[in-house]
């Protein structure tokens, strides 16, 4: 339990007597000063290690005003070191403990957000990155440095490597203030020794965060670009904050939409916040009164973050068993191939060792044709594997771009839905206004569309131009899946022609053989791929029912309200006499 207490409030004030001046704040656990590194390592991130090398994802992030110790806890110093070296230390270990059975791969990666754009700690002449949503949803960095490593210690060398060439300043609150926010990914392979499936690979991802510090403009005393920073900084937190508290009443009666394309920090943490991860967050506070208000925001941030749900699924390359069945086809098929091209280099050596005897058959090929056989063969193969790959290629751009249209369609409808929420709000407390004097004056003001719109507020209005925005994005993928459906078409006839081109070719039976398999191999591999996109749309569909379900709420709400005006109104036109014209009148009022 953490307690705070407010230092502005006056104990002798006498109005105030019966209001606690304490605050009270649960948390799974609570550290004060003589907590060692030790044992906020044990009992805060321990545990995510073993889930790690298992194939799940994990996330840590240290979260606090500037100077309250984030970067002392998650990097710490040589003598008493934080929780990246603990963690990885351990994740060593484990996997150590388990290579007899599996094969173990590690790779790592060390970024920097600073001022909205991602440089690469690794290697920063590599200037910005851009991040990518690939076919499985995930977020990835385009061309960020992925570093294999073995232990803990060379991962620790490449950090301190990285984190020199992390942007940092000198602040009115820290003297060595990280300004930008560090994020280690540190990605586990893991697979069963032996076996060749791609079903059975896990991949564990482990971010590390170590987030620059909130601050107010006030109490930092920053200018010029400090103050900048500042408030690219705090416009990130404020995203994180907006996401949080967005997530954390998801549980709630209302469906909140959670933005977090606002920041690249809150695109890069989806996962970690509101998907497929166990995630941790270290808040950091101050003891000193002076930092109260940044104490009780922090404290108020991790408390609601303590109400996020994420579900955690193992990563597994392929997503169905047919996948499964597709890869163990392909495999097979490699196989064949493999002994086939051996028993062609054999028999070719063969014939090498034995020329007197080809030349007294005279039925044997000469050296001549055979190596023409073998250019032709080398030729053949090498442009059914390129168009192959090419295929293969434009298929996965298509499951990206379809990938991407869903998410844009689900965006959409979030933004849509909150404003026909407002809408209908807005209809409801305008017919509760009206009275039936004041109606044809009201009428009146009711065509003028525009300056109703003037008074819509702030979100509704960003709603309406981020759904144009969607819309217009959505278009361009459309587009581009057009383009992109009609250069597979010709792809896929000019593979055919290639095959059809085979029989004609002056080569060995085994050689035909070997290219009609690994034709075979690739139209599987494009066919597992189409099987992968069928899966992520069926996936993605099922996001959607969610925002139908609402949207159809939305609509039952709408048709109830427009029943109970009309019974309204007949019951009125039986209790009163009325013109035709104030009949026709009412009808306009409910139409609208
Ligand atoms: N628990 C602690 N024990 C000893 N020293 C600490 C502790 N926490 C923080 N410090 C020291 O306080 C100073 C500020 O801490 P640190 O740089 O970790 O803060 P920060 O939250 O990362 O700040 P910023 O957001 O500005 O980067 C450092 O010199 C650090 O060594």
């Amino acid at each position: 339990m953490a307690v705070l207490m407010d230092p502005s409030e006056d104990a002798e004030d006498t109005l105030r007597t019966h209001r606690s001046r304490e605050k009270t704040f649960i948390f799974d656990v609570v550290f004060d000063q003589h907590a060692s590194q030790e044992d906020v390592y044990c009992a805060t991130t321990q545990h995510l290690v073993e889930g790690v090398i298992s194939g799940y994802n994990a996330t840590v992030f240290a979260y606090g005003p500037s100077g309250a110790g984030k970067t002392h806890t998650m990097l710490g110093m040589d003598a008493e070191p934080g929780i990246y070296l603990r963690t990885l230390t351990d994740l060593f270990r484990a996997i150590e403990e388990a290579r007899d059975n599996m094969d173990y791969s590690v790779s790592m990666s060390y970024l920097e957000i600073y001022n909205e754009v991602i440089r690469d700690l690794l290697n920063p002449s590599s200037g910005f990155l851009d991040l990518r949503e690939d076919s499985r949803g995930s977020i990835q960095i385009a061309g960020i440095t992925e570093v294999s490593t073995s232990n803990a210690q060379e991962i620790m060398q490449l950090l301190t490597r990285g984190n020199r060439q992390r942007t940092q300043e000198p602040t009115a609150t820290n003297k060595t203030s990280s300004r930008s926010h560090a994020v280690l990914q540190v990605t586990v392979r893991q697979q069963r020794r032996g076996s060749d499936l791609a079903e059975e690979v896990r991949v564990g991802r482990l971010f590390m965060v170590d987030l620059a510090g909130s601050e107010r403009a006030s109490q930092a005393q920053n200018r010029g670009k400090r103050m900048q920073e500042g408030a690219h900084i705090n416009r990130s937190l404020l995203a994180l904050g907006n996401c949080i508290n967005a997530l954390s009443e998801k549980g709630g009666g209302r469906a909140q939409y959670v933005n977090f394309r606002d920041s690249k920090l809150t695109r890069l943490l989806k996962d970690a916040l509101g998907g497929n991860s166990r995630t941790v967050m270290v808040a950091h506070i101050s003891p000193a009164s002076t930092h109260f208000e940044e104490s009780r925001t922090t404290l108020l941030y991790a408390y609601r973050a303590k109400n996020i749900k994420t579900r955690v699924k193992r990563n597994l390359l392929s997503v169905s068993y047919h996948i499964a069945q597709y890869t163990d086809v392909i495999s097979d098929l490699r196989g064949k191939i493999e002994r086939l091209k051996s028993k062609i280099e054999r028999q070719e050596q063969e014939k090498k060792r034995e020329p007197g005897v080809r030349d007294t058959r005279g039925t044997m090929p000469t050296q001549e044709t055979e190596e023409d056989s073998h250019l032709q063969m080398d030729r053949i193969r090498a442009q059914l594997v390129g168009a192959f790959k090419e295929q293969l290629e434009m298929r996965r751009s298509l499951v990206e771009l379809e990938n991407a249209n869903v998410e844009l369609h689900i965006d959409a409808s979030r933004h849509l839905l909150a404003i026909a929420d407002w809408e209908r709000e807005k209809t409801q407390h305008h017919t509760q206004d009206r009275t039936p004097e004041g109606d044809e004056e009201q009428m009146v003001a009711d065509t003028d569309m525009d300056a109703s719109k003037s008074t819509e507020p702030h979100e509704v209005a960003l709603a309406r131009e981020e759904v144009n925005m969607l819309l217009a994005e959505q278009r361009k993928t459309v587009a581009l899946k057009a383009e992109l459906e009609q250069r597979l078409a010709c792809a896929k006839k000019k593979a055919s022609q290639l095959e059809e081109l085979l029989p004609a070719q002056a080569i060995s039976e085994d050689q035909r053989e070997v290219l009609r398999l690994l034709c075979r191999v690739h139209e599987l591999e494009v066919e597992n791929t189409e099987l992968q996109a069928s899966s992520l749309r069926r996936k993605n569909l099922l996001c959607q029912k969610d925002f139908v379900i609402q949207g159809f709420h939305q609509h039952r709400l709408l048709g109830e309200r427009i029943i109970r005006g009309q019974r309204q109104l007949i019951q009125g036109l039986c209790e009163r006499a009325v013109t035709p014209a104030e009949a026709v009148q009412s009808v306009n009022h409910l139409r609208w």
